[in-house]
């Protein structure tokens, strides 16, 4: 997360009175994260965290992405639940956003990804994908296609700013995809952002997934292969089999991919790839003055494009 609002001691205390919380002890803006803004806030009763929702987020999606936490949480996955206030709901209004108080989560998330912790969120994201198959609600993914296609268009006049000929690169790649991605792959609620800062680890077992505001109704081996994509390089950007392995493996040991899963695992990396790429090429040219947030390197994910545009079958993974 980041900080684009800021709210004034007046505000919280005015928001948070209308929770059964007792009063706010401490509150401390978050300076992870890229996309909504976030506060570390302590009660007289617990810590929290308070989320509001800032410009990739629609309101309207809101009911979904809160309904998912209780979910997967009444199923016993572990994430974050939205806190209700005294008359019952759980979405707020703060300083013109929509906002809300959700439970703090323990644990801490891996600043080196070992393969342990591949397999780890392997485990996490298939219990995900059980514990979401009875989920009633449905959103699309926003960052599909035609989300794609947005934002190649708005990013063409100055990606090459960023790497030579980029622009044309990117029209490239987004054609290919069009002509060959999967569309009978099966289905469900996916996470669709299950990177390192999303994963709480204690004691080397997962405590918990946060950050559930890209989750939408998707191929599950598109997450998979977001996974690929998030946990299974190394600072360089070089592809890790032994990471991939123990990353799949501890997937298929609850959640086997079909043989049409297994096949279309290069084409969704790509396409993985490509929307990181795509977003976090939008964010570095438009960066907002005064936020407290840390732009990603779009550079970063035209490196794993590239490699995954080489390979073939999963087996090139060493899967
Ligand atoms: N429920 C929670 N419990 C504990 N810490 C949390 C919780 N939610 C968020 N955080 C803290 O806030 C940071 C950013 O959160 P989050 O990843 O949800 O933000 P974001 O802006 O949506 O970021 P991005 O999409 O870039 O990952 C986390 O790394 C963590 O430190
Ligand atoms: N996890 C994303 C940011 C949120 O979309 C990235 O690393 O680009």
């Amino acid at each position: 997360m980041a900080v684009y609002t800021d709210v004034s001691d007046g505000e919280l205390t005015r928001f948070v009175a209308d929770y059964d919380l007792g009063a706010v002890l401490a509150c401390k803006g978050i300076a992870e994260g890229v996309e909504n803004s976030n506060y570390l806030i302590q009660t007289e009763r617990a810590s929290f965290i308070l989320t509001l929702y800032e410009k990739r987020v629609k309101e309207a999606d809101l009911p979904f992405f809160l309904g998912l936490m209780e979910h997967l949480a009444a199923r016993g996955f572990s994430c974050p639940t939205p806190i209700k206030a005294r008359d019952g709901g759980v979405l707020r209004r703060l300083c013109g956003r929509p906002a809300v108080l959700i439970s703090f989560l323990e644990g801490l998330w891996p600043r080196t990804v070992e393969p342990f912790h591949c397999a780890g969120v392997g485990d996490a994201l298939a219990r995900f994908h059980l514990a979401g198959a009875d989920f009633p609600m449905r959103r699309a993914n926003d960052l599909s296609l035609p989300g794609w296609h947005r934002l190649v268009d708005a990013t063409r006049a100055r990606a090459d700013e960023v790497a030579p000929g980029l622009a044309r690169e990117l029209a490239t790649e987004l054609a290919a995809l069009e002509a060959a991605w999967p569309r009978d792959l099966p289905t469900g609620v996916c996470h669709a952002d299950l990177f390192p800062d999303n994963v709480f680890f204690r004691d080397e077992a997962v405590s918990g997934v946060i950050d559930f505001y890209f989750a939408c109704t998707e191929a599950l081996a598109y997450d998979l292969a977001i996974c690929l994509n998030a946990w299974c390089f190394d600072d360089e950007a070089r592809f890790n089999p032994v990471k991939a392995t123990a990353l799949v493996q501890a997937y298929q040991a609850r959640r086997p991919l079909s043989e049409a899963e297994r096949r279309a695992l290069p084409i969704l990396a790509r396409g993985s790839a490509l929307r990181f790429l795509l977003t976090r090429l939008y964010d570095w040219l438009n960066q907002q003055p005064g936020a407290l947030v840390r732009p990603k390197d779009p550079r970063e994910y035209l490196q794993k494009l590239r490699f995954h545009r080489t390979v073939r079958h999963a087996e090139d993974y060493g899967l």
